[in-house]
């Protein structure tokens, strides 16, 4: 059997397509969604995936703006600056771009931000709302997994989902998701005795660990859906994943691939965070 590969890259730009006309629509009654990028430091991958989510707000129509501060940057200069960009009207998404330089505390950052900016899904209050199934922002890369599923008609609901990684911005939120659509969920990290005992009865693997081409065909259950988070630069240059493609195709019955999986899907969904935002989420408090 040859897997099916979910083209993150194509579905993503078929939304960007739609959000484009939606976008017009709020232009010409005089609403044009505002996202503002914040960039701390010179990391040469930050400033990459920034790039990335510029060109594709500009494309639908999304104002943007970068606002770059130096690596030196104090936790109370980044505070401020969230506290001016919270006030301002113009402005209805707030990024700031992770990792943070050490000086500050990226918990901090996070939840000085509004939880009506906060497009990246990463507030507290968000990040509650989501678990108690309420309408909120939800965090980008599990929402962009989760309509990549959806997008395939893949079934959810009583199937058994394994997520490897439980960071706060991925393996968390992507089982809660999926929890919510009514999975059975376990969750695997670094400490997990026996990790192939567990992926081996994923009927859907999602694997978020930063580890490059760690997940081979032997940790796949035959006919899975494997989701691939992982962007792992290699000392070639080139990108590669968390799963050993060629092995997961022969097993698996979905795969994502990366580069062109999760990762544009990302960028699509804080698109669409940034126009619900702009519309107002009247039940999300300043
Ligand atoms: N495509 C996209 O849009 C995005 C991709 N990414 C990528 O996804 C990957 C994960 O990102 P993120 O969640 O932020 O990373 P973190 O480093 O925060 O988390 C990695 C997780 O993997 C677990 N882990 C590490 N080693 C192993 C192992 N050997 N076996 C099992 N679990 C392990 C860790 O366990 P423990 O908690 O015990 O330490 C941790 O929970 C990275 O490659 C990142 O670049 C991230 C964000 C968006
Ligand atoms: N506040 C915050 N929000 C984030 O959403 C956030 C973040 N910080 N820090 C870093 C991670 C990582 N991330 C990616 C987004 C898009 C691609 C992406 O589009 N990747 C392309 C390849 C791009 C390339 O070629 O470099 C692909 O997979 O096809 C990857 C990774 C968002 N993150």
């Amino acid at each position: 059997m040859t897997a099916e590969i979910i083209n993150g890259k194509d579905l993503a730009q078929e939304l960007r397509n739609e959000m484009k006309e939606e976008v017009t629509e709020l232009i010409q009654k005089g609403l044009t969604p505002h996202l503002t990028v914040v960039l701390v430091g010179d990391n040469p991958a930050s400033r990459s995936y920034v790039r990335g989510k510029e060109k594709a707000a500009s494309e639908v129509g999304i104002e943007s703006s970068l606002i770059e501060l130096p690596e030196s940057t104090s936790e109370d200069e980044l505070l401020s600056l969230i506290q001016q960009l919270n006030t301002d009207e113009r402005i209805h998404g707030i990024l700031v771009q992770l990792p943070l330089p050490k000086q500050i505390r990226e918990q901090e950052v996070i939840e000085a931000i509004s939880p009506a900016k906060d497009v990246d899904g990463f507030h507290p209050i968000n990040i509650g709302r989501m678990m108690t199934g309420e309408d909120t922002f939800l965090p980008c890369t599990p929402y962009g997994i989760l309509t990549m599923l959806q997008s395939k008609n893949i079934e959810i609901e009583g199937k058994h989902a394994v997520i490897i990684g439980r960071s706060n911005i991925v393996g968390k939120p992507v089982g809660q998701l999926l929890l919510n659509e009514n999975a059975t969920v376990t969750y695997c990290h670094s400490r997990t005795a026996d990790l192939k005992a567990y992926t081996q009865k994923a009927d859907i693997l999602v694997a978020a660990i930063g580890r490059a081409n760690a997940i081979t065909s032997d940790y796949i259950k035959e006919g899975a859906v494997v989701i691939d988070v992982g962007i792992n630069r290699l000392d070639n240059g080139k990108l590669t994943g968390d799963v050993d493609f060629a092995g997961a195709m022969k097993k698996a019955s979905y795969v994502t691939p990366v580069p062109k999986g999760v990762g544009p899907m990302t960028i699509a969904m804080l698109l669409k965070n940034t126009i619900k935002a702009a519309k107002g989420l009247a039940s999300i408090g300043k």
